[in-house]
């Protein structure tokens, strides 16, 4: 039995709560909320994030006060949407034990900076990376809520770490393998979000099979350049964190990705689009931090660019489609 906090108590926060106090460790929520603490405590409940869970374990509870939040943590779980991320966590600066491990399971890069979750972290909190490790997967909420069979992966420099988080985190229906490349599953977390974008806004202005797979296909193919040009492993693209997580997100109504495109191809607005969402959909601010990093790296970035025009520029599906036929001839 460990001491897990984890901060964020919303869908995703909660869903891996429940995963961890399943798994019999004693699970703390922070959240910046008094209702949602209440509802943890009293009720037994998310109702506002999580609905679809009618009992949270009793091994769960919530408190909003950051210091006793973190007092005895052991693992320190952050899951908070990545653009606010930063700010949040310089909050917890000096209050988390000098031995705890922080873990990320935000899908994001920092528009500001185009920093991957792992630099955010541990630029925010002062962490040596030995301490950090990223959770990344198909892990679409409401489906862990529900307790189906689902996978992930933990990833961190320090194999001992990694190893902690996923004993931490695997339980009857929870299974978490390890890996040492982080970079790979940041990187993997944050691009498929994009594709999912590119996919649902496909599906939603009503086109089939074949393009769809075209996208992700592309998706798949920009995540692994610009990963690989950025450090990662190129196995990592074809696990738990890469093609596992497209293949769920870029297929899923569950997913506020995938949503929030196929709101765009019915024709919504940005503006209509987010205010229709359920819960952040990462993509849309890692749209443009995606661009400057292949920028950066001298790597194109064609589906993030075409996405940027529709979000920017408002461009219609057929007009994302036709740029990315324009975008070179190579399939390899
Ligand atoms: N949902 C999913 O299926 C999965 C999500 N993820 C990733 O996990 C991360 C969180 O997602 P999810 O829980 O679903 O998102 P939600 O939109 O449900 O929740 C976002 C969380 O961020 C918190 N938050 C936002 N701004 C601040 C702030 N300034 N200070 C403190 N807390 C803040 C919210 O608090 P409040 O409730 O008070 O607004 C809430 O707890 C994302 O990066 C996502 O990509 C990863 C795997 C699966
Ligand atoms: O990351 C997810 C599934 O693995 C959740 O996707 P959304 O953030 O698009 O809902």
């Amino acid at each position: 039995m460990t001491n897990i906090t984890v901060l964020g108590a919303g869908a995703w926060g909660t869903a891996f709560g429940q995963v961890l106090a399943d798994a019999g460790n004693d699970v703390t929520m922070w959240a910046i909320e008094p209702d949602i603490v209440a509802d943890i405590n009293e009720n037994r409940r998310n109702s506002a994030r999580l609905p679809i869970v009618d009992q949270l374990p009793e091994r769960m509870h919530a408190t909003g006060d950051r210091a006793e939040a973190v007092r005895d943590a052991e693992i320190v779980v952050v899951a908070i949407a990545a653009q606010f991320a930063r700010v949040a966590l310089e909050e917890f600066r000096g209050l988390i034990p000098s031995d705890a491990v922080v873990v990320s399971l935000m899908k994001g890069i920092e528009r500001s900076t185009d920093k991957r979750m792992d630099e955010v972290v541990t630029e925010a909190l002062e962490l040596p990376l030995e301490r950090f490790a990223a959770v990344s997967g198909p892990n679409l909420s409401k489906e862990v809520a529900q307790r189906q069979p689902a996978a992930a992966v933990a990833a961190s420099v320090s194999r001992e770490v990694a190893e902690k988080v996923a004993a931490a985190a695997t339980n009857a229906y929870f299974k978490m393998f390890v890996s040492s490349d982080v970079v790979g599953v940041e990187m993997c977390g944050s691009l498929k979000n994009v594709t999912a974008l590119a996919v649902g806004m496909a599906r939603g202005a009503g086109y089939g099979e074949n393009t769809a797979a075209m996208i992700q296909t592309r998706g798949l193919r920009e995540l692994t350049v610009l990963g690989s040009a950025l450090g990662a492993q190129k196995e990592t693209f074809f696990g738990m964190a890469g093609v596992g997580d497209l293949i769920t997100t870029c297929g899923s109504p569950l997913s506020r990705n995938y949503t929030f495109g196929a709101n765009l191809g019915k024709g919504m607005s940005v503006e209509e689009a987010t205010a229709a969402s359920n819960g952040v959909a990462e993509g849309v601010p890692t749209v443009s931090a995606v661009v400057a990093l292949g920028e950066k790296y001298g790597v194109p970035t064609p589906l993030a660019s075409a996405m940027q025009h529709v979000l920017e520029d408002g461009i219609s599906c057929a007009q994302m489609l036709s740029e990315l036929f324009a975008d070179g001839d190579v399939d390899e």
